[in-house]
């Protein structure tokens, strides 16, 4: 097989003993509650910029210009740059915010910054509720992106560092669900709060967001901290403690000496971001950025943001769209749950040539049916309602694809890839380009819709083609390999294995020998 991937003997380079626990398992769903916020404000804003009294309040000349328009060119319809403007500046908020929780989360700890994104994002829903002019609509989103960056940055790597390395997938895509629920808790309350009578229901979604705050503020008080944190703050008796407490038994040593080991090379390292251009660490620089670079490049948030205007652009009626956007989020949830099972059985790689190829297709073939039905100057005409369906089921196919694969992995594999030493740095660069292009294809999508017509589907789709191959040639599997064991995936890589010095694969093999284990140095292919 090409690609690279360690080899294919691929047993656990090493074990530790421990189990499932009741307490990690609690500790992680609360932890992973932490993508609800940013869930419920993916899935609220485009609902509520669709709301009339909303936009008369706010935006007058962007509801003008929509009633007015008289043009039947479907393409065109909902290009308006002020109110995108508005739905992805909290996103430049969160790539800001991503950077300065890295330094939180590294001095303080992961729960100090899951705490503190709870905290301002709970004052951004307050604010955003009781909106009376613009000025306080960009205070609240801004303070929204601020909680969002935060606990975008600290929930992976704490869910990575709290899961016993086999359940490593399954308690990290957590994250992704609860993302995944907070969207669809959105679709739904923007369903009922449309239909209330006054024109005040934009301000029941908005407030709305102080639900999933107020879960992640009040249960980060209750989270113990990380091990490795601890141990990264000098608190290593404490640090064996909690080890023996979330692996359920006494004989932690293994673990402990090797997390020890980690934070020491750890300590030497006094610039992390400096560090991160070093040679060693291009494996792991690449990942960080184009990983969540290619995620963003499925065009996800095109369906994400927009889909009650898709499926009206495709003829539904503006209550069928909205509910249409509910079944997409349903979809969305239930897949990611696909993955929660398949990430530590059939590995990462396979859910993403999978997820790859799936999305490919589906999104062919909504390509081809939209283009048989608007061609290029986007007439509306009557379109069966069997047709509507069928666009409807691909988008859904699509959005399966990418729930089992690059949604959750996009934060999964990041998370678990970096040394120590880097984690919290590296983590951020993932945050800061995954908001980086989420903003960037949020500002984009309309006026390209605009302009490409259905070739827009064509754009992300050979982003797909291309992140599929970089899949298969350059991401090695991870799946139960031990976190602060990583730097053998990496020597054992194709082509990633020159990157490493032989000084740093010593480091896991002396610690694997002192786990009395002889580990294999077998290079794969
Ligand atoms: O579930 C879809 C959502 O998941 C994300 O990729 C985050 O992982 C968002 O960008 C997207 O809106």
């Amino acid at each position: 097989m090409a690609g690279g991937f360690i080899s294919s003997a691929g047993n656990p380079m090493k074990e530790y003993p421990g189990r499932l626990t009741p307490f990690v398992l609690m500790a992680c769903i609360v932890a992973a509650m932490g993508g609800l916020i940013f869930g419920y404000d993916i899935g609220i804003s485009g609902g509520v910029t669709s709301m009339a009294p909303f936009l008369k309040k706010f935006f007058p000349s962007v509801y003008r210009k929509e009633e007015g328009d008289t043009s039947t060119n479907q393409y065109c319809k909902f290009d308006s740059q002020i109110l995108t403007m508005f739905t992805s500046s909290l996103y430049l908020a969160a790539l800001v915010a991503s950077i300065l929780a890295s330094w939180i989360t590294r001095k303080l700890g992961r729960k100090a910054s899951m705490l503190a994104g709870g905290v301002v994002f709970l004052g951004g829903a307050a604010i955003n509720g009781a909106a009376g002019n613009v000025a306080m609509l960009i205070v609240g989103r801004i303070l929204l992106g601020i909680g969002i960056g935060f606990a975008n940055q600290s929930v992976p790597l704490y869910l990575s560092e709290m899961a016993p390395y086999r359940y490593r997938g399954a308690l990290n895509i957590g994250f992704q669900l609860s993302i995944t629920i907070g969207i669809l808790a959105a679709n739904l309350v923007n369903y009922f709060t449309a239909k209330i009578e006054g024109g005040w229901g934009w301000r029941v979604s908005l407030a709305g967001a102080a639900v999933p705050a107020l879960i992640i503020t009040i249960g980060s008080l209750f989270l113990p901290n990380t091990p490795n944190s601890m141990i990264e703050r000098n608190q290593a008796e404490k640090a064996r403690e909690m080890l023996r407490r979330i692996r359920g038994t006494k004989d932690v040593n293994h673990e402990f000496n090797d997390l020890v080991a980690a934070s020491e090379a750890s300590r030497k390292v006094e610039h992390p971001w400096r560090n991160l251009l070093e040679r060693k660490y291009r494996p792991h620089l690449t990942m960080a950025i184009l990983i969540p670079f290619f995620q963003q490049l499925t065009g996800i948030n095109v369906v994400m943001f927009y889909a009650p205007v898709l499926f009206q652009t495709i003829g539904f009626g503006s209550n069928a769209s909205l509910m249409s956007a509910v079944i997409t989020g349903l979809v969305n949830a239930a897949a990611t749950i696909v993955s929660i099972y398949g990430s530590d059985k059939w590995g990462r790689r396979s859910l993403f040539l999978e997820g790859g190829a799936q999305m490919l297709i589906s999104q062919i073939m909504v390509t081809i049916l939209i283009a048989l039905q608007f061609g290029l100057d986007g007439q509306a005409t009557d379109i069966p309602q069997w047709y509507a369906i069928l666009v409807v089921a691909f988008i859904c196919l699509y959005v399966a694809a990418y729930a089992w694969s690059w949604g959750p992995l996009g934060w999964l594999v990041p998370s678990e890839i970096f040394p120590l030493e880097i984690r919290s740095a590296a983590q951020s660069i993932n945050v800061s380009v995954n908001m980086l292009f989420t903003f960037a294809v949020a500002q984009v999508f309309l006026p390209m819709l605009c302009h490409l017509k259905f070739g827009l589907f064509v754009f992300f789709a050979c982003f797909v083609v291309a992140m599929t191959i970089f899949v298969y040639f350059f991401v090695p599997e991870t799946k139960n390999i031990p976190i602060e064991e990583m730097s053998r995936v990496w020597k054992q890589h194709w082509y990633w294995a020159k990157f490493i010095p032989d000084q740093d694969l010593n480091r896991s093999l002396e610690m694997a020998n002192g786990a009395g284990k002889q580990p294999s140095t077998a290079t794969a292919p």
